[in-house]
């Protein structure tokens, strides 16, 4: 290798960090929660960094499924040891930065243990089967993982084809898979790891069907690990992404369980088999709300990943000219570069931003539900849905744009976006396909509408805009002089609009079509005002933080909250222009503004994406390395690959030799 120098048109990124006009440890702190946070964030990489067991030997796109599932596992003992250390059961704080710097964009033996199994035991058990569970479960003495979904259903909760039917001569429940369709299919961990899930089955007892329940259920033996009879398991093969994950199948032939197998908090089953209903039919969600609230913060995270990698790597990157005979231009001088991966940078901000007041309000309804207290839970259920949805969704886009923006090298594993996007995209489908969960939000938008029209609403701070009656027109002047408070009224315009064309829409549907029908004929509708519902909550959120902020961070904190706002009214003019709410020329103003905002962030990009603070070893991208040293690394890297270990290939002597070798001698 040392026979060749370094190229000197490689970039020094100490250069471009000179050129930030913010501290960017201050902004690191005002980031992760103030600087005691970002200390002990800091102590537990060092920590993690210092440990060989959490180490990669090589990178993980080089092994095999079998190696990469292996290599997990280690690590996954490396913790046990170390959880005075690190406490991975908790997944809003340390338990997140651990999993980033060890597992990063994979998915472990026991993430569902954590993400799924633990939180459905805090929550569905009563307090003798939390005695029992929780125990166990935290010491990680039993393994579990979260099997709801079916090979024929997931999203219809109501189809699910398992059954529990209660026998009171025993006291016991049979659970069985009646058809293929009622395999479980999907849960994380379920193939090879697990010894414990929670399974999602259908109670019936008395001869009734009393609807989807959650019970505990042994799956393999605690010696050998070997499948209990009656139950088929098995790994469901390799997918997009979380290849490290044995995803599994699995199917019941009539296995007894116990009576109190079934979780009873809320829904209980009697020894006579005397069914005892929930006090209220949502509290069975706490669940699936936690895990969506902390995927904001997962998704958000990955995003500022595949932003991190690109824009350090386009400011390392040279490519072209601008002006003759002034050398090659580095690629982030590029307006349309800029324009390309700042916003994703942008977006990252807001929706960490939006993580934060999620997971305050999951405390908070939390807290509520210890006391009987529901008031807060359907909006925390129409919140972390319709932010699962437009965030993961948004997230998926904009690593795609990063990677995209790499060029060719961002096609390379090496640049770590096909593993961010892979894991990353996943998110759009688990705990709720977004198409779905925005229909959901819909519900509680199409009430909303109804109740303003009805005079009857009482729309708290999410949904006030639905109430308000706004301007005729937009209040924008110049982009110099467009105040939040007129950017926010512009976007409740649009959103409101929206609502109410769906309403207006679907009113009329239902003249002549049944409800379901109706619904369904105006669904693209009724999911766009979603959306919009959302993206308002999001720009507000986050102009709300900025506004927050320390007046030294607040003026480029105030760049990134703008270029969020204006790229979601450029990427929809026609939403602003069509009833003459915005003209021509006021969006161009936008337009303006957003160009302007992208030439500001150009010299703090760099530091911007420092102040995420992501460690080489989280981040895993030799495109995004911190010293900005891309090509030798890229080299390096490369020789991981196991082709590179012989000369000559195997192929090469069995087939391709042959085969010229045949050509040449008929020449
Ligand atoms: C990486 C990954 C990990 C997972 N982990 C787990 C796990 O640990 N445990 C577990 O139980 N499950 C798990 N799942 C399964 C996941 O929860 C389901 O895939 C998800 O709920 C979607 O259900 P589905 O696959 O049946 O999709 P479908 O519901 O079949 O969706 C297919 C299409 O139909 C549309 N559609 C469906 N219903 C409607 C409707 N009512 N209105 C309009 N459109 C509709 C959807 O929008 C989508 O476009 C995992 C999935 C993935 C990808």
């Amino acid at each position: 290798m040392s026979r060749w120098i370094q190229d000197g048109d490689n970039v020094d990124l100490t250069n471009e960090r000179k050129k930030a006009t913010f501290d960017t440890e201050r902004m690191s702190a005002w980031i992760h929660g103030g600087a005691e946070v970002l200390k002990r964030r800091r102590e537990i990489l060092a920590f993690v960094k210092s440990v060989d067991d959490f180490n990669d030997p090589v990178p993980v796109e080089f092994l095999s499924r079998e190696e990469r599932i292996l290599n997990n596992a280690r690590k996954v003992v490396a913790m046990t040891g170390n959880t005075d250390q690190i406490d991975g059961s908790d997944f809003f704080g340390e338990g997140m930065y651990y999993q980033a710097l060890t597992m990063g964009r994979d998915l472990h033996a026991m993430s569902l243990h954590y993400v799924m199994f633990i939180p459905t035991l805090q929550g569905q058990t009563d307090d003798d089967q939390l005695d029992e569970w929780l125990t166990k479960a935290i010491s990680r003495a039993v393994i579990g993982t979260y099997a709801q979904t079916e090979l024929g259903h997931g999203t219809n909760l109501s189809k699910l084809e398992t059954t529990a039917t209660y026998d009171p001569a025993t006291e016991e429940f049979v659970l069985n898979s009646p058809t293929i369709t009622a395999a479980k299919w999907w849960p994380g961990g379920l193939g090879k790891s697990s010894n414990y899930a929670v399974v999602v089955a259908q109670l019936y007892t008395k001869g009734e069907c009393k609807g989807p329940h959650p019970f505990i259920v042994q799956l393999r033996d605690d010696e050998t690990h070997i499948p209990l009879k009656g139950i088929r398991l098995g790994d469901i093969g390799p997918k997009l992404g979380i290849n490290g994950n044995d995803n599994g199948f699995m199917l019941f032939d009539k296995v007894r369980i116990p009576r109190n197998a079934l979780l009873m908090r809320y829904a209980k089953v009697k020894p006579d088999g005397t069914y005892v209903a929930p006090a209220h039919s949502k509290l069975g969600y706490g669940t699936m709300v936690f895990v969506r609230s902390i995927m904001i913060k997962d998704q958000s995270t990955q995003l500022a990943a595949a932003a991190t990698i690109a824009t350090r790597y386009a400011a390392v990157r040279r490519q072209g000219e601008i002006s003759p005979g002034k050398g090659e231009v580095q690629i982030i001088d590029y307006q349309t570069q800029q324009f390309r991966v700042f916003p994703q940078m942008a977006r990252a901000f807001a929706f960490m931003a939006a993580a934060t007041e999620i997971r305050n309000l999951y405390m908070t309804v939390t807290e509520q539900l210890t006391h009987g207290n529901t008031e807060l839970l359907a909006e925390l259920h129409v919140l972390s849905s319709g932010l699962k949805s437009v965030v993961s969704w948004d997230t998926a886009q904009g690593i795609e744009q990063c990677r995209l923006a790499c060029g060719g090298h961002g096609y390379s594993q090496a640049s770590g976006f096909p593993e961010i996007f892979g894991y990353a995209v996943g998110g759009c489908t688990y705990e709720g396909e977004n198409i779905v969960m925005l229909l959901q939000v819909a519900r509680f938008l199409m009430k909303a509408a109804e109740g303003v029209k009805k005079g009857t609403a009482n729309l708290a701070d999410i949904g006030a805009y639905i109430g308000k009656t706004g301007g005729k027109t937009s209040r924008l002047t110049t982009h110099h002089h467009y105040t939040d408070k007129d950017l926010i009224e512009d976007l409740e315009h649009v959103a409101r609009k929206q609502v109410f064309r769906a309403y207006d829409r679907l009113k009329k549907a239902q003249d002549h079509l049944r409800p379901e029908d109706a619904w369904n004929s105006v669904s693209v509708e009724l999911a766009k005002a979603s959306r919009w519902h959302v993206r308002l909550y999001l720009v507000k959120n986050f102009l709300n933080k900025v506004s927050l902020a320390p007046q030294d961070l607040k003026f480029v904190l105030t760049d990134v909250a703008r270029l969020y706002a204006y790229d979601i009214i450029t990427s929809s003019i026609g939403a602003f222009l069509e009833d003459g709410y915005m003209t021509s020329q006021q969006i161009n103003e936008v337009k303006e503004g957003l160009y302007e905002c992208l030439a500001k962030l150009r010299p703090n990009a760099v530091s911007l994406v420092d102040s995420w603070d992501y460690d080489d070893k989280e981040l895993k991208s030799v495109l995004g390395r911190r010293d900005g040293n891309v090509y030798p690394a890229l080299l390096e890297w490369a020789q991981n690959s196991q082709l590179n270990k012989t000369e000559v290939l195997p192929s090469y002597h069995k087939y391709l030799g042959p085969m010229m070798k045949d050509a040449r001698s008929k020449l």
